[in-house]
């Protein structure tokens, strides 16, 4: 049994086993056998160890200079939350999938980080790459592609494996493009957003004559998709989750707008207004527990040959961390089965954090989005919930 051709599942016992072996042992990247073929079949490496540390690190270092978790990025969430709020508005009253707008509105706010502006809605450069993305998002999550990155040899059965092949080159295209204009109006003295960044640390380790340097397009094209996809999908569908069970505990949602009513009344929703609405920082967290989006995590590889829970594990095997035997742990959660915002709430009604809550894993792989993400799930949820009232249609049987 060769090490990379088996795919480990590893469920956690306890909070603590997830923190210490997801942080270190588990703490290398690894791609799926398709995003594997993928990559090389464009002549892409896929970057782990120290090369994708470098490119994380730069990624945070320059996503934080260019505000995300700060308050200029609030502003931009809130512009894209008014957009958001401008397409319901049309809808007056009737039933509306909200998955494109969704995507669309969340999509522009990693984007403005990453390409240095906005796009603008009707962009079909834009549209194309997000709907490209949600096509890449819902095969991944097909049960062939999910059967064939549990066993990698079964990939050549895959029939959608030519759709996803032919996604990702739709989506190289566009940002070869993207890159070429960004090159082409660069000003090395004011960086618009981090692609900008990357190309001067480019050119400044070229002209030093840095040889071996990880700044290569190809590592920037990584970078740029994960953070693409990252950034795109995983708020969007949390967000549906939140409506969708504000629709169906409809008391919830009552509790959570008379706390938004009393604590904010009709003004413009602020970062700093969490503290003082801890229901609604407990539901917005028991939304991300229940709605579990990432239950298997993604894929990591072990650093070191390890016996985990009595069973020997080699050195660079595939293993991944499914977080939902942490979010559903029925000893770390009162009614893990059950959307229960009280699991976040202390006696006296205050938000209590809880260990056990690993929406965004753990240790050094952890999602580096997470202060963005947090920051797009509360002004979004409280402004649509301020402005709107969630109910099924009337054909929907929940
Ligand atoms: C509700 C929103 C989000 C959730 C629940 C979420 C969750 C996760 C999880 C569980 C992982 C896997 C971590 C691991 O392998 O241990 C991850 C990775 C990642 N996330 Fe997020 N994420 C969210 C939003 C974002 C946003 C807004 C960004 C954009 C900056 C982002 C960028 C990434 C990237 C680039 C990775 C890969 C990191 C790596 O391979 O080391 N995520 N996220």
């Amino acid at each position: 049994m060769g090490p990379k051709k088996w795919v480990v599942l590893v469920g956690y016992k306890t909070v603590k086993e997830a923190l210490v072996t997801n942080a270190d042992v588990f703490g290398d990247r690894q791609p799926t056998a398709l995003m594997d073929e993928v990559h090389k079949g464009h002549g892409l490496s896929w970057s782990n160890g120290e090369t994708w540390k470098e490119m994380r690190r730069f990624a945070l270092t320059n996503l934080r200079d260019f505000g995300m978790g700060k308050k200029a990025c609030e502003e931009k969430i809130s512009e894209e939350c008014k957009h958001l709020m401008d397409i319901l508005r049309q809808y007056n009253g009737k039933a509306v999938d909200l998955t494109e707008p969704l995507y669309y509105t969340v999509s522009n706010i990693i984007c403005s980080l990453v390409y240095g502006s906005p796009f603008k809605y009707d962009d079909p450069q834009f549209t194309k790459m997000v709907d490209k993305m949600k096509a890449r998002v819902h095969l991944a999550g097909s049960p062939s592609v999910a059967v064939c990155n549990m066993f990698p040899w079964t990939k050549g059965w895959i029939k959608d494996r030519e759709k996803l092949l032919n996604i990702f080159d739709d989506l190289k295209r566009e940002n070869l493009l993207l890159f070429r204009r960004l090159r082409e109006t660069l000003n090395p003295h004011m960086c618009r957003g981090f692609i900008d960044a990357f190309l001067v640390r480019q050119m400044y380790l070229e002209e030093s004559g840095g040889t071996d340097s990880p700044y290569t397009e190809d590592n920037l094209m990584s970078t740029v998709l994960a953070l693409f996809a990252g950034g795109t999908d995983t708020t969007a569908t949390t967000l549906r989750w939140g409506l969708l069970l504000m629709a169906k505990y409809s008391h919830i949602q009552d509790q959570v707008r008379e706390e938004i009513s009393s604590v904010i009344g009709s003004r413009q929703v602020q970062t700093e207004d969490r503290k003082n609405l801890p229901f609604v920082d407990a539901v917005i967290h028991e939304i991300q527990r229940f709605g579990n989006i990432a239950p298997m995590g993604i894929n990591h590889r072990t650093t070191q040959d390890i016996v985990f829970q009595g069973h020997f594990i080699k050195k660079g095997t595939t293993v991944c961390p499914l977080l939902t035997s942490v979010l559903y742990d029925d000893a770390e959660w009162e009614n893990p089965n059950t959307f229960y915002p009280a699991h976040f709430l202390d006696d006296q009604g205050k938000f209590r954090k809880r260990d056990a809550f690993l929406a965004f894993s753990a240790g050094r792989r952890t999602c580096p989005g997470e202060s963005l993400a947090r920051m797009e799930l509360f002004i979004f949820f409280v402004s649509l919930l301020q402005h709107f009232r969630f109910t099924a249609p009337p054909w929907c049987p929940c």
